[in-house]
C-alpha cells in the first residue's frame, strides 16, 4: 500500500451532495483511515463581509485559493497543514485546527478543481451534478434546518448566485474522471426522495473497470442496469445508470467485478460485509438503503484503492 496520501476531489454547486457522498465513502474506507477537509474553510470573508462586498462564496476571489492548492500539496506528501475553520452557524471563522493526513484524504468543496495545481494534487476527481431542480429542494431543505435561513433567503441567494454558478462552479466538471448524477425516477420529487436513480459518466482520464463483460448488450438485472456511449462536454465518455429501484440483487454483479480487480476491496465494502453501505438518513430519521449510492460509494472506492496500490508500486 502507498506510502502517501490518497486524495480524493468531491466538487459541485452549494447542497450538490458532497458532503452526504464524503461521508458514505468515509464510512466505506474506514474513518479512522480517512481525513476529510472542507473548503468552505478557506472563505476569504465572512458571511457579513459577503453581504457588505456584494460578493457570493462561489466566486474565486471569495476564497484563498492558493492556500488551498498549497494545503493539497502538503497533505498530498503526507505533511500537516494549520487548517482555518468556517462555521456555518455563527457565519464567522473559528481557531484553526492542525490536520495530519491519514492514509485517504478528502477533499470536498465548491472551487477545488478552479486551478491545475489543484487538480494535479488530486489522485481521483468526481463531480457531483445533480438537476438543479432537485439541488434547489436540497438546498433549501438544508440551509432552512440546519444554517438557519429561511426559505425565501435561500431560493433568493440562488438566483444571486446563479451566475458565479454557471461561471466559476459548473465548467468544473470538465475536469472529473466520474460526473455523479442522482436524480429522482419521476417528476414527482414528494415520493421517495431518498430513493434516487444515478447517472454515472465515466471519463477515460483513469482506467475504470470494465463492466462490458457484465452489461454486454447495454442492458443488465432486465434494465435496472444500463451502459452506453455519450458525449460529456464535447467528449467521448462511457456511461452508467442504476433505476433507483435497483436491488441487491440486481447490483451484486456490478460489486463483484469491483471486488475481484481489487481483492481487497472485498474484504470491508462488500454490500454483504458492510451494511451500511448506501444508507441515508431521512428528513424523520428512518433509514433507507439505496442501492445505486451503494455502487457508487464502491467504484470511488475501488479508485482510492487502485490508486493506493499504484502509488506503492512506484514508491
Ligand atoms: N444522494 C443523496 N440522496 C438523497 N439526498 C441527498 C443526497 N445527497 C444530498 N442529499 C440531500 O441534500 C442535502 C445537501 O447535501 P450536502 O450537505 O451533502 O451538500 P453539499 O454539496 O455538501 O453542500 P454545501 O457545499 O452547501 O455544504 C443533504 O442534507 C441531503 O438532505
Ligand atoms: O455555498 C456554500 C457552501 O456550503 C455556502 O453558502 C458558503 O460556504 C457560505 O456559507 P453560509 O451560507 O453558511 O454563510
Amino acid at each position: 500500500m502507498s506510502h502517501r496520501p490518497i486524495i480524493l476531489g468531491i466538487v459541485g454547486d452549494s447542497a450538490a451532495g458532497k458532503t452526504t457522498l464524503t461521508r458514505g465513502i468515509a464510512q466505506v474506507l474506514g474513518e479512522n483511515d480517512v481525513t476529510v477537509i472542507c473548503t468552505d474553510d478557506y472563505h476569504r470573508y465572512d458571511r457579513k463581509q459577503r453581504a457588505e462586498l456584494g460578493i457570493s462564496a462561489l466566486h474565486p476571489d471569495c476564497n484563498y485559493l492558493d492556500i488551498i492548492q498549497q494545503h493539497l500539496s502538503l497533505l498530498r506528501t503526507g505533511q500537516p497543514i494549520l487548517k482555518p475553520i468556517y462555521n456555518h452557524s455563527s457565519g464567522t471563522f473559528d481557531p484553526p485546527e492542525y490536520i495530519k493526513p491519514k492514509r485517504f484524504v478528502i477533499v470536498e468543496g465548491l472551487l477545488g478543481y478552479a486551478t491545475r495545481g489543484m487538480r494535479d494534487s488530486y489522485d481521483v476527481k468526481v463531480y457531483l451534478a445533480p438537476p438543479e431542480d432537485l439541488r434547489h429542494t436540497w438546498k433549501i431543505n438544508r440551509d432552512t434546518r440546519k444554517r438557519g435561513y429561511t426559505r425565501e433567503q435561500v431560493i433568493k441567494q440562488i438566483q444571486q448566485r446563479e451566475s458565479d454558478s454557471e461561471a466559476f462552479i459548473r465548467p468544473q466538471r470538465q475536469w472529473a474522471d466520474v460526473v455523479v448524477s442522482f436524480y429522482p425516477p419521476s417528476d414527482n420529487l414528494t415520493q421517495d426522495e431518498l430513493l434516487l436513480a444515478v447517472r454515472l459518466v465515466l471519463r477515460p482520464t483513469i482506467p475504470h473497470p470494465d463492466f462490458s463483460s457484465i452489461i454486454g448488450d447495454g442492458e443488465h438485472a432486465g434494465g435496472a442496469v444500463r451502459l452506453g456511449l455519450d458525449r460529456d462536454m464535447g467528449k467521448p465518455v462511457d456511461v452508467m445508470e442504476i433505476d433507483a429501484h435497483a436491488t441487491a440483487e440486481q447490483v451484486r454483479d456490478l460489486e463483484r467485478s469491483l471486488c475481484q480487480e481489487v481483492p481487497y476491496l472485498g474484504q470491508f465494502c462488500s454490500l454483504e460485509g458492510n451494511p451500511g453501505i448506501g444508507k441515508l438518513i431521512g428528513t424523520t430519521g428512518e433509514t433507507l438503503q439505496s442501492y445505486p449510492l451503494a455502487i457508487t460509494q464502491l467504484l470511488i472506492t475501488y479508485h482510492m484503492l487502485k490508486a493506493a496500490n499504484v502509488s506503492a508500486n512506484v514508491a
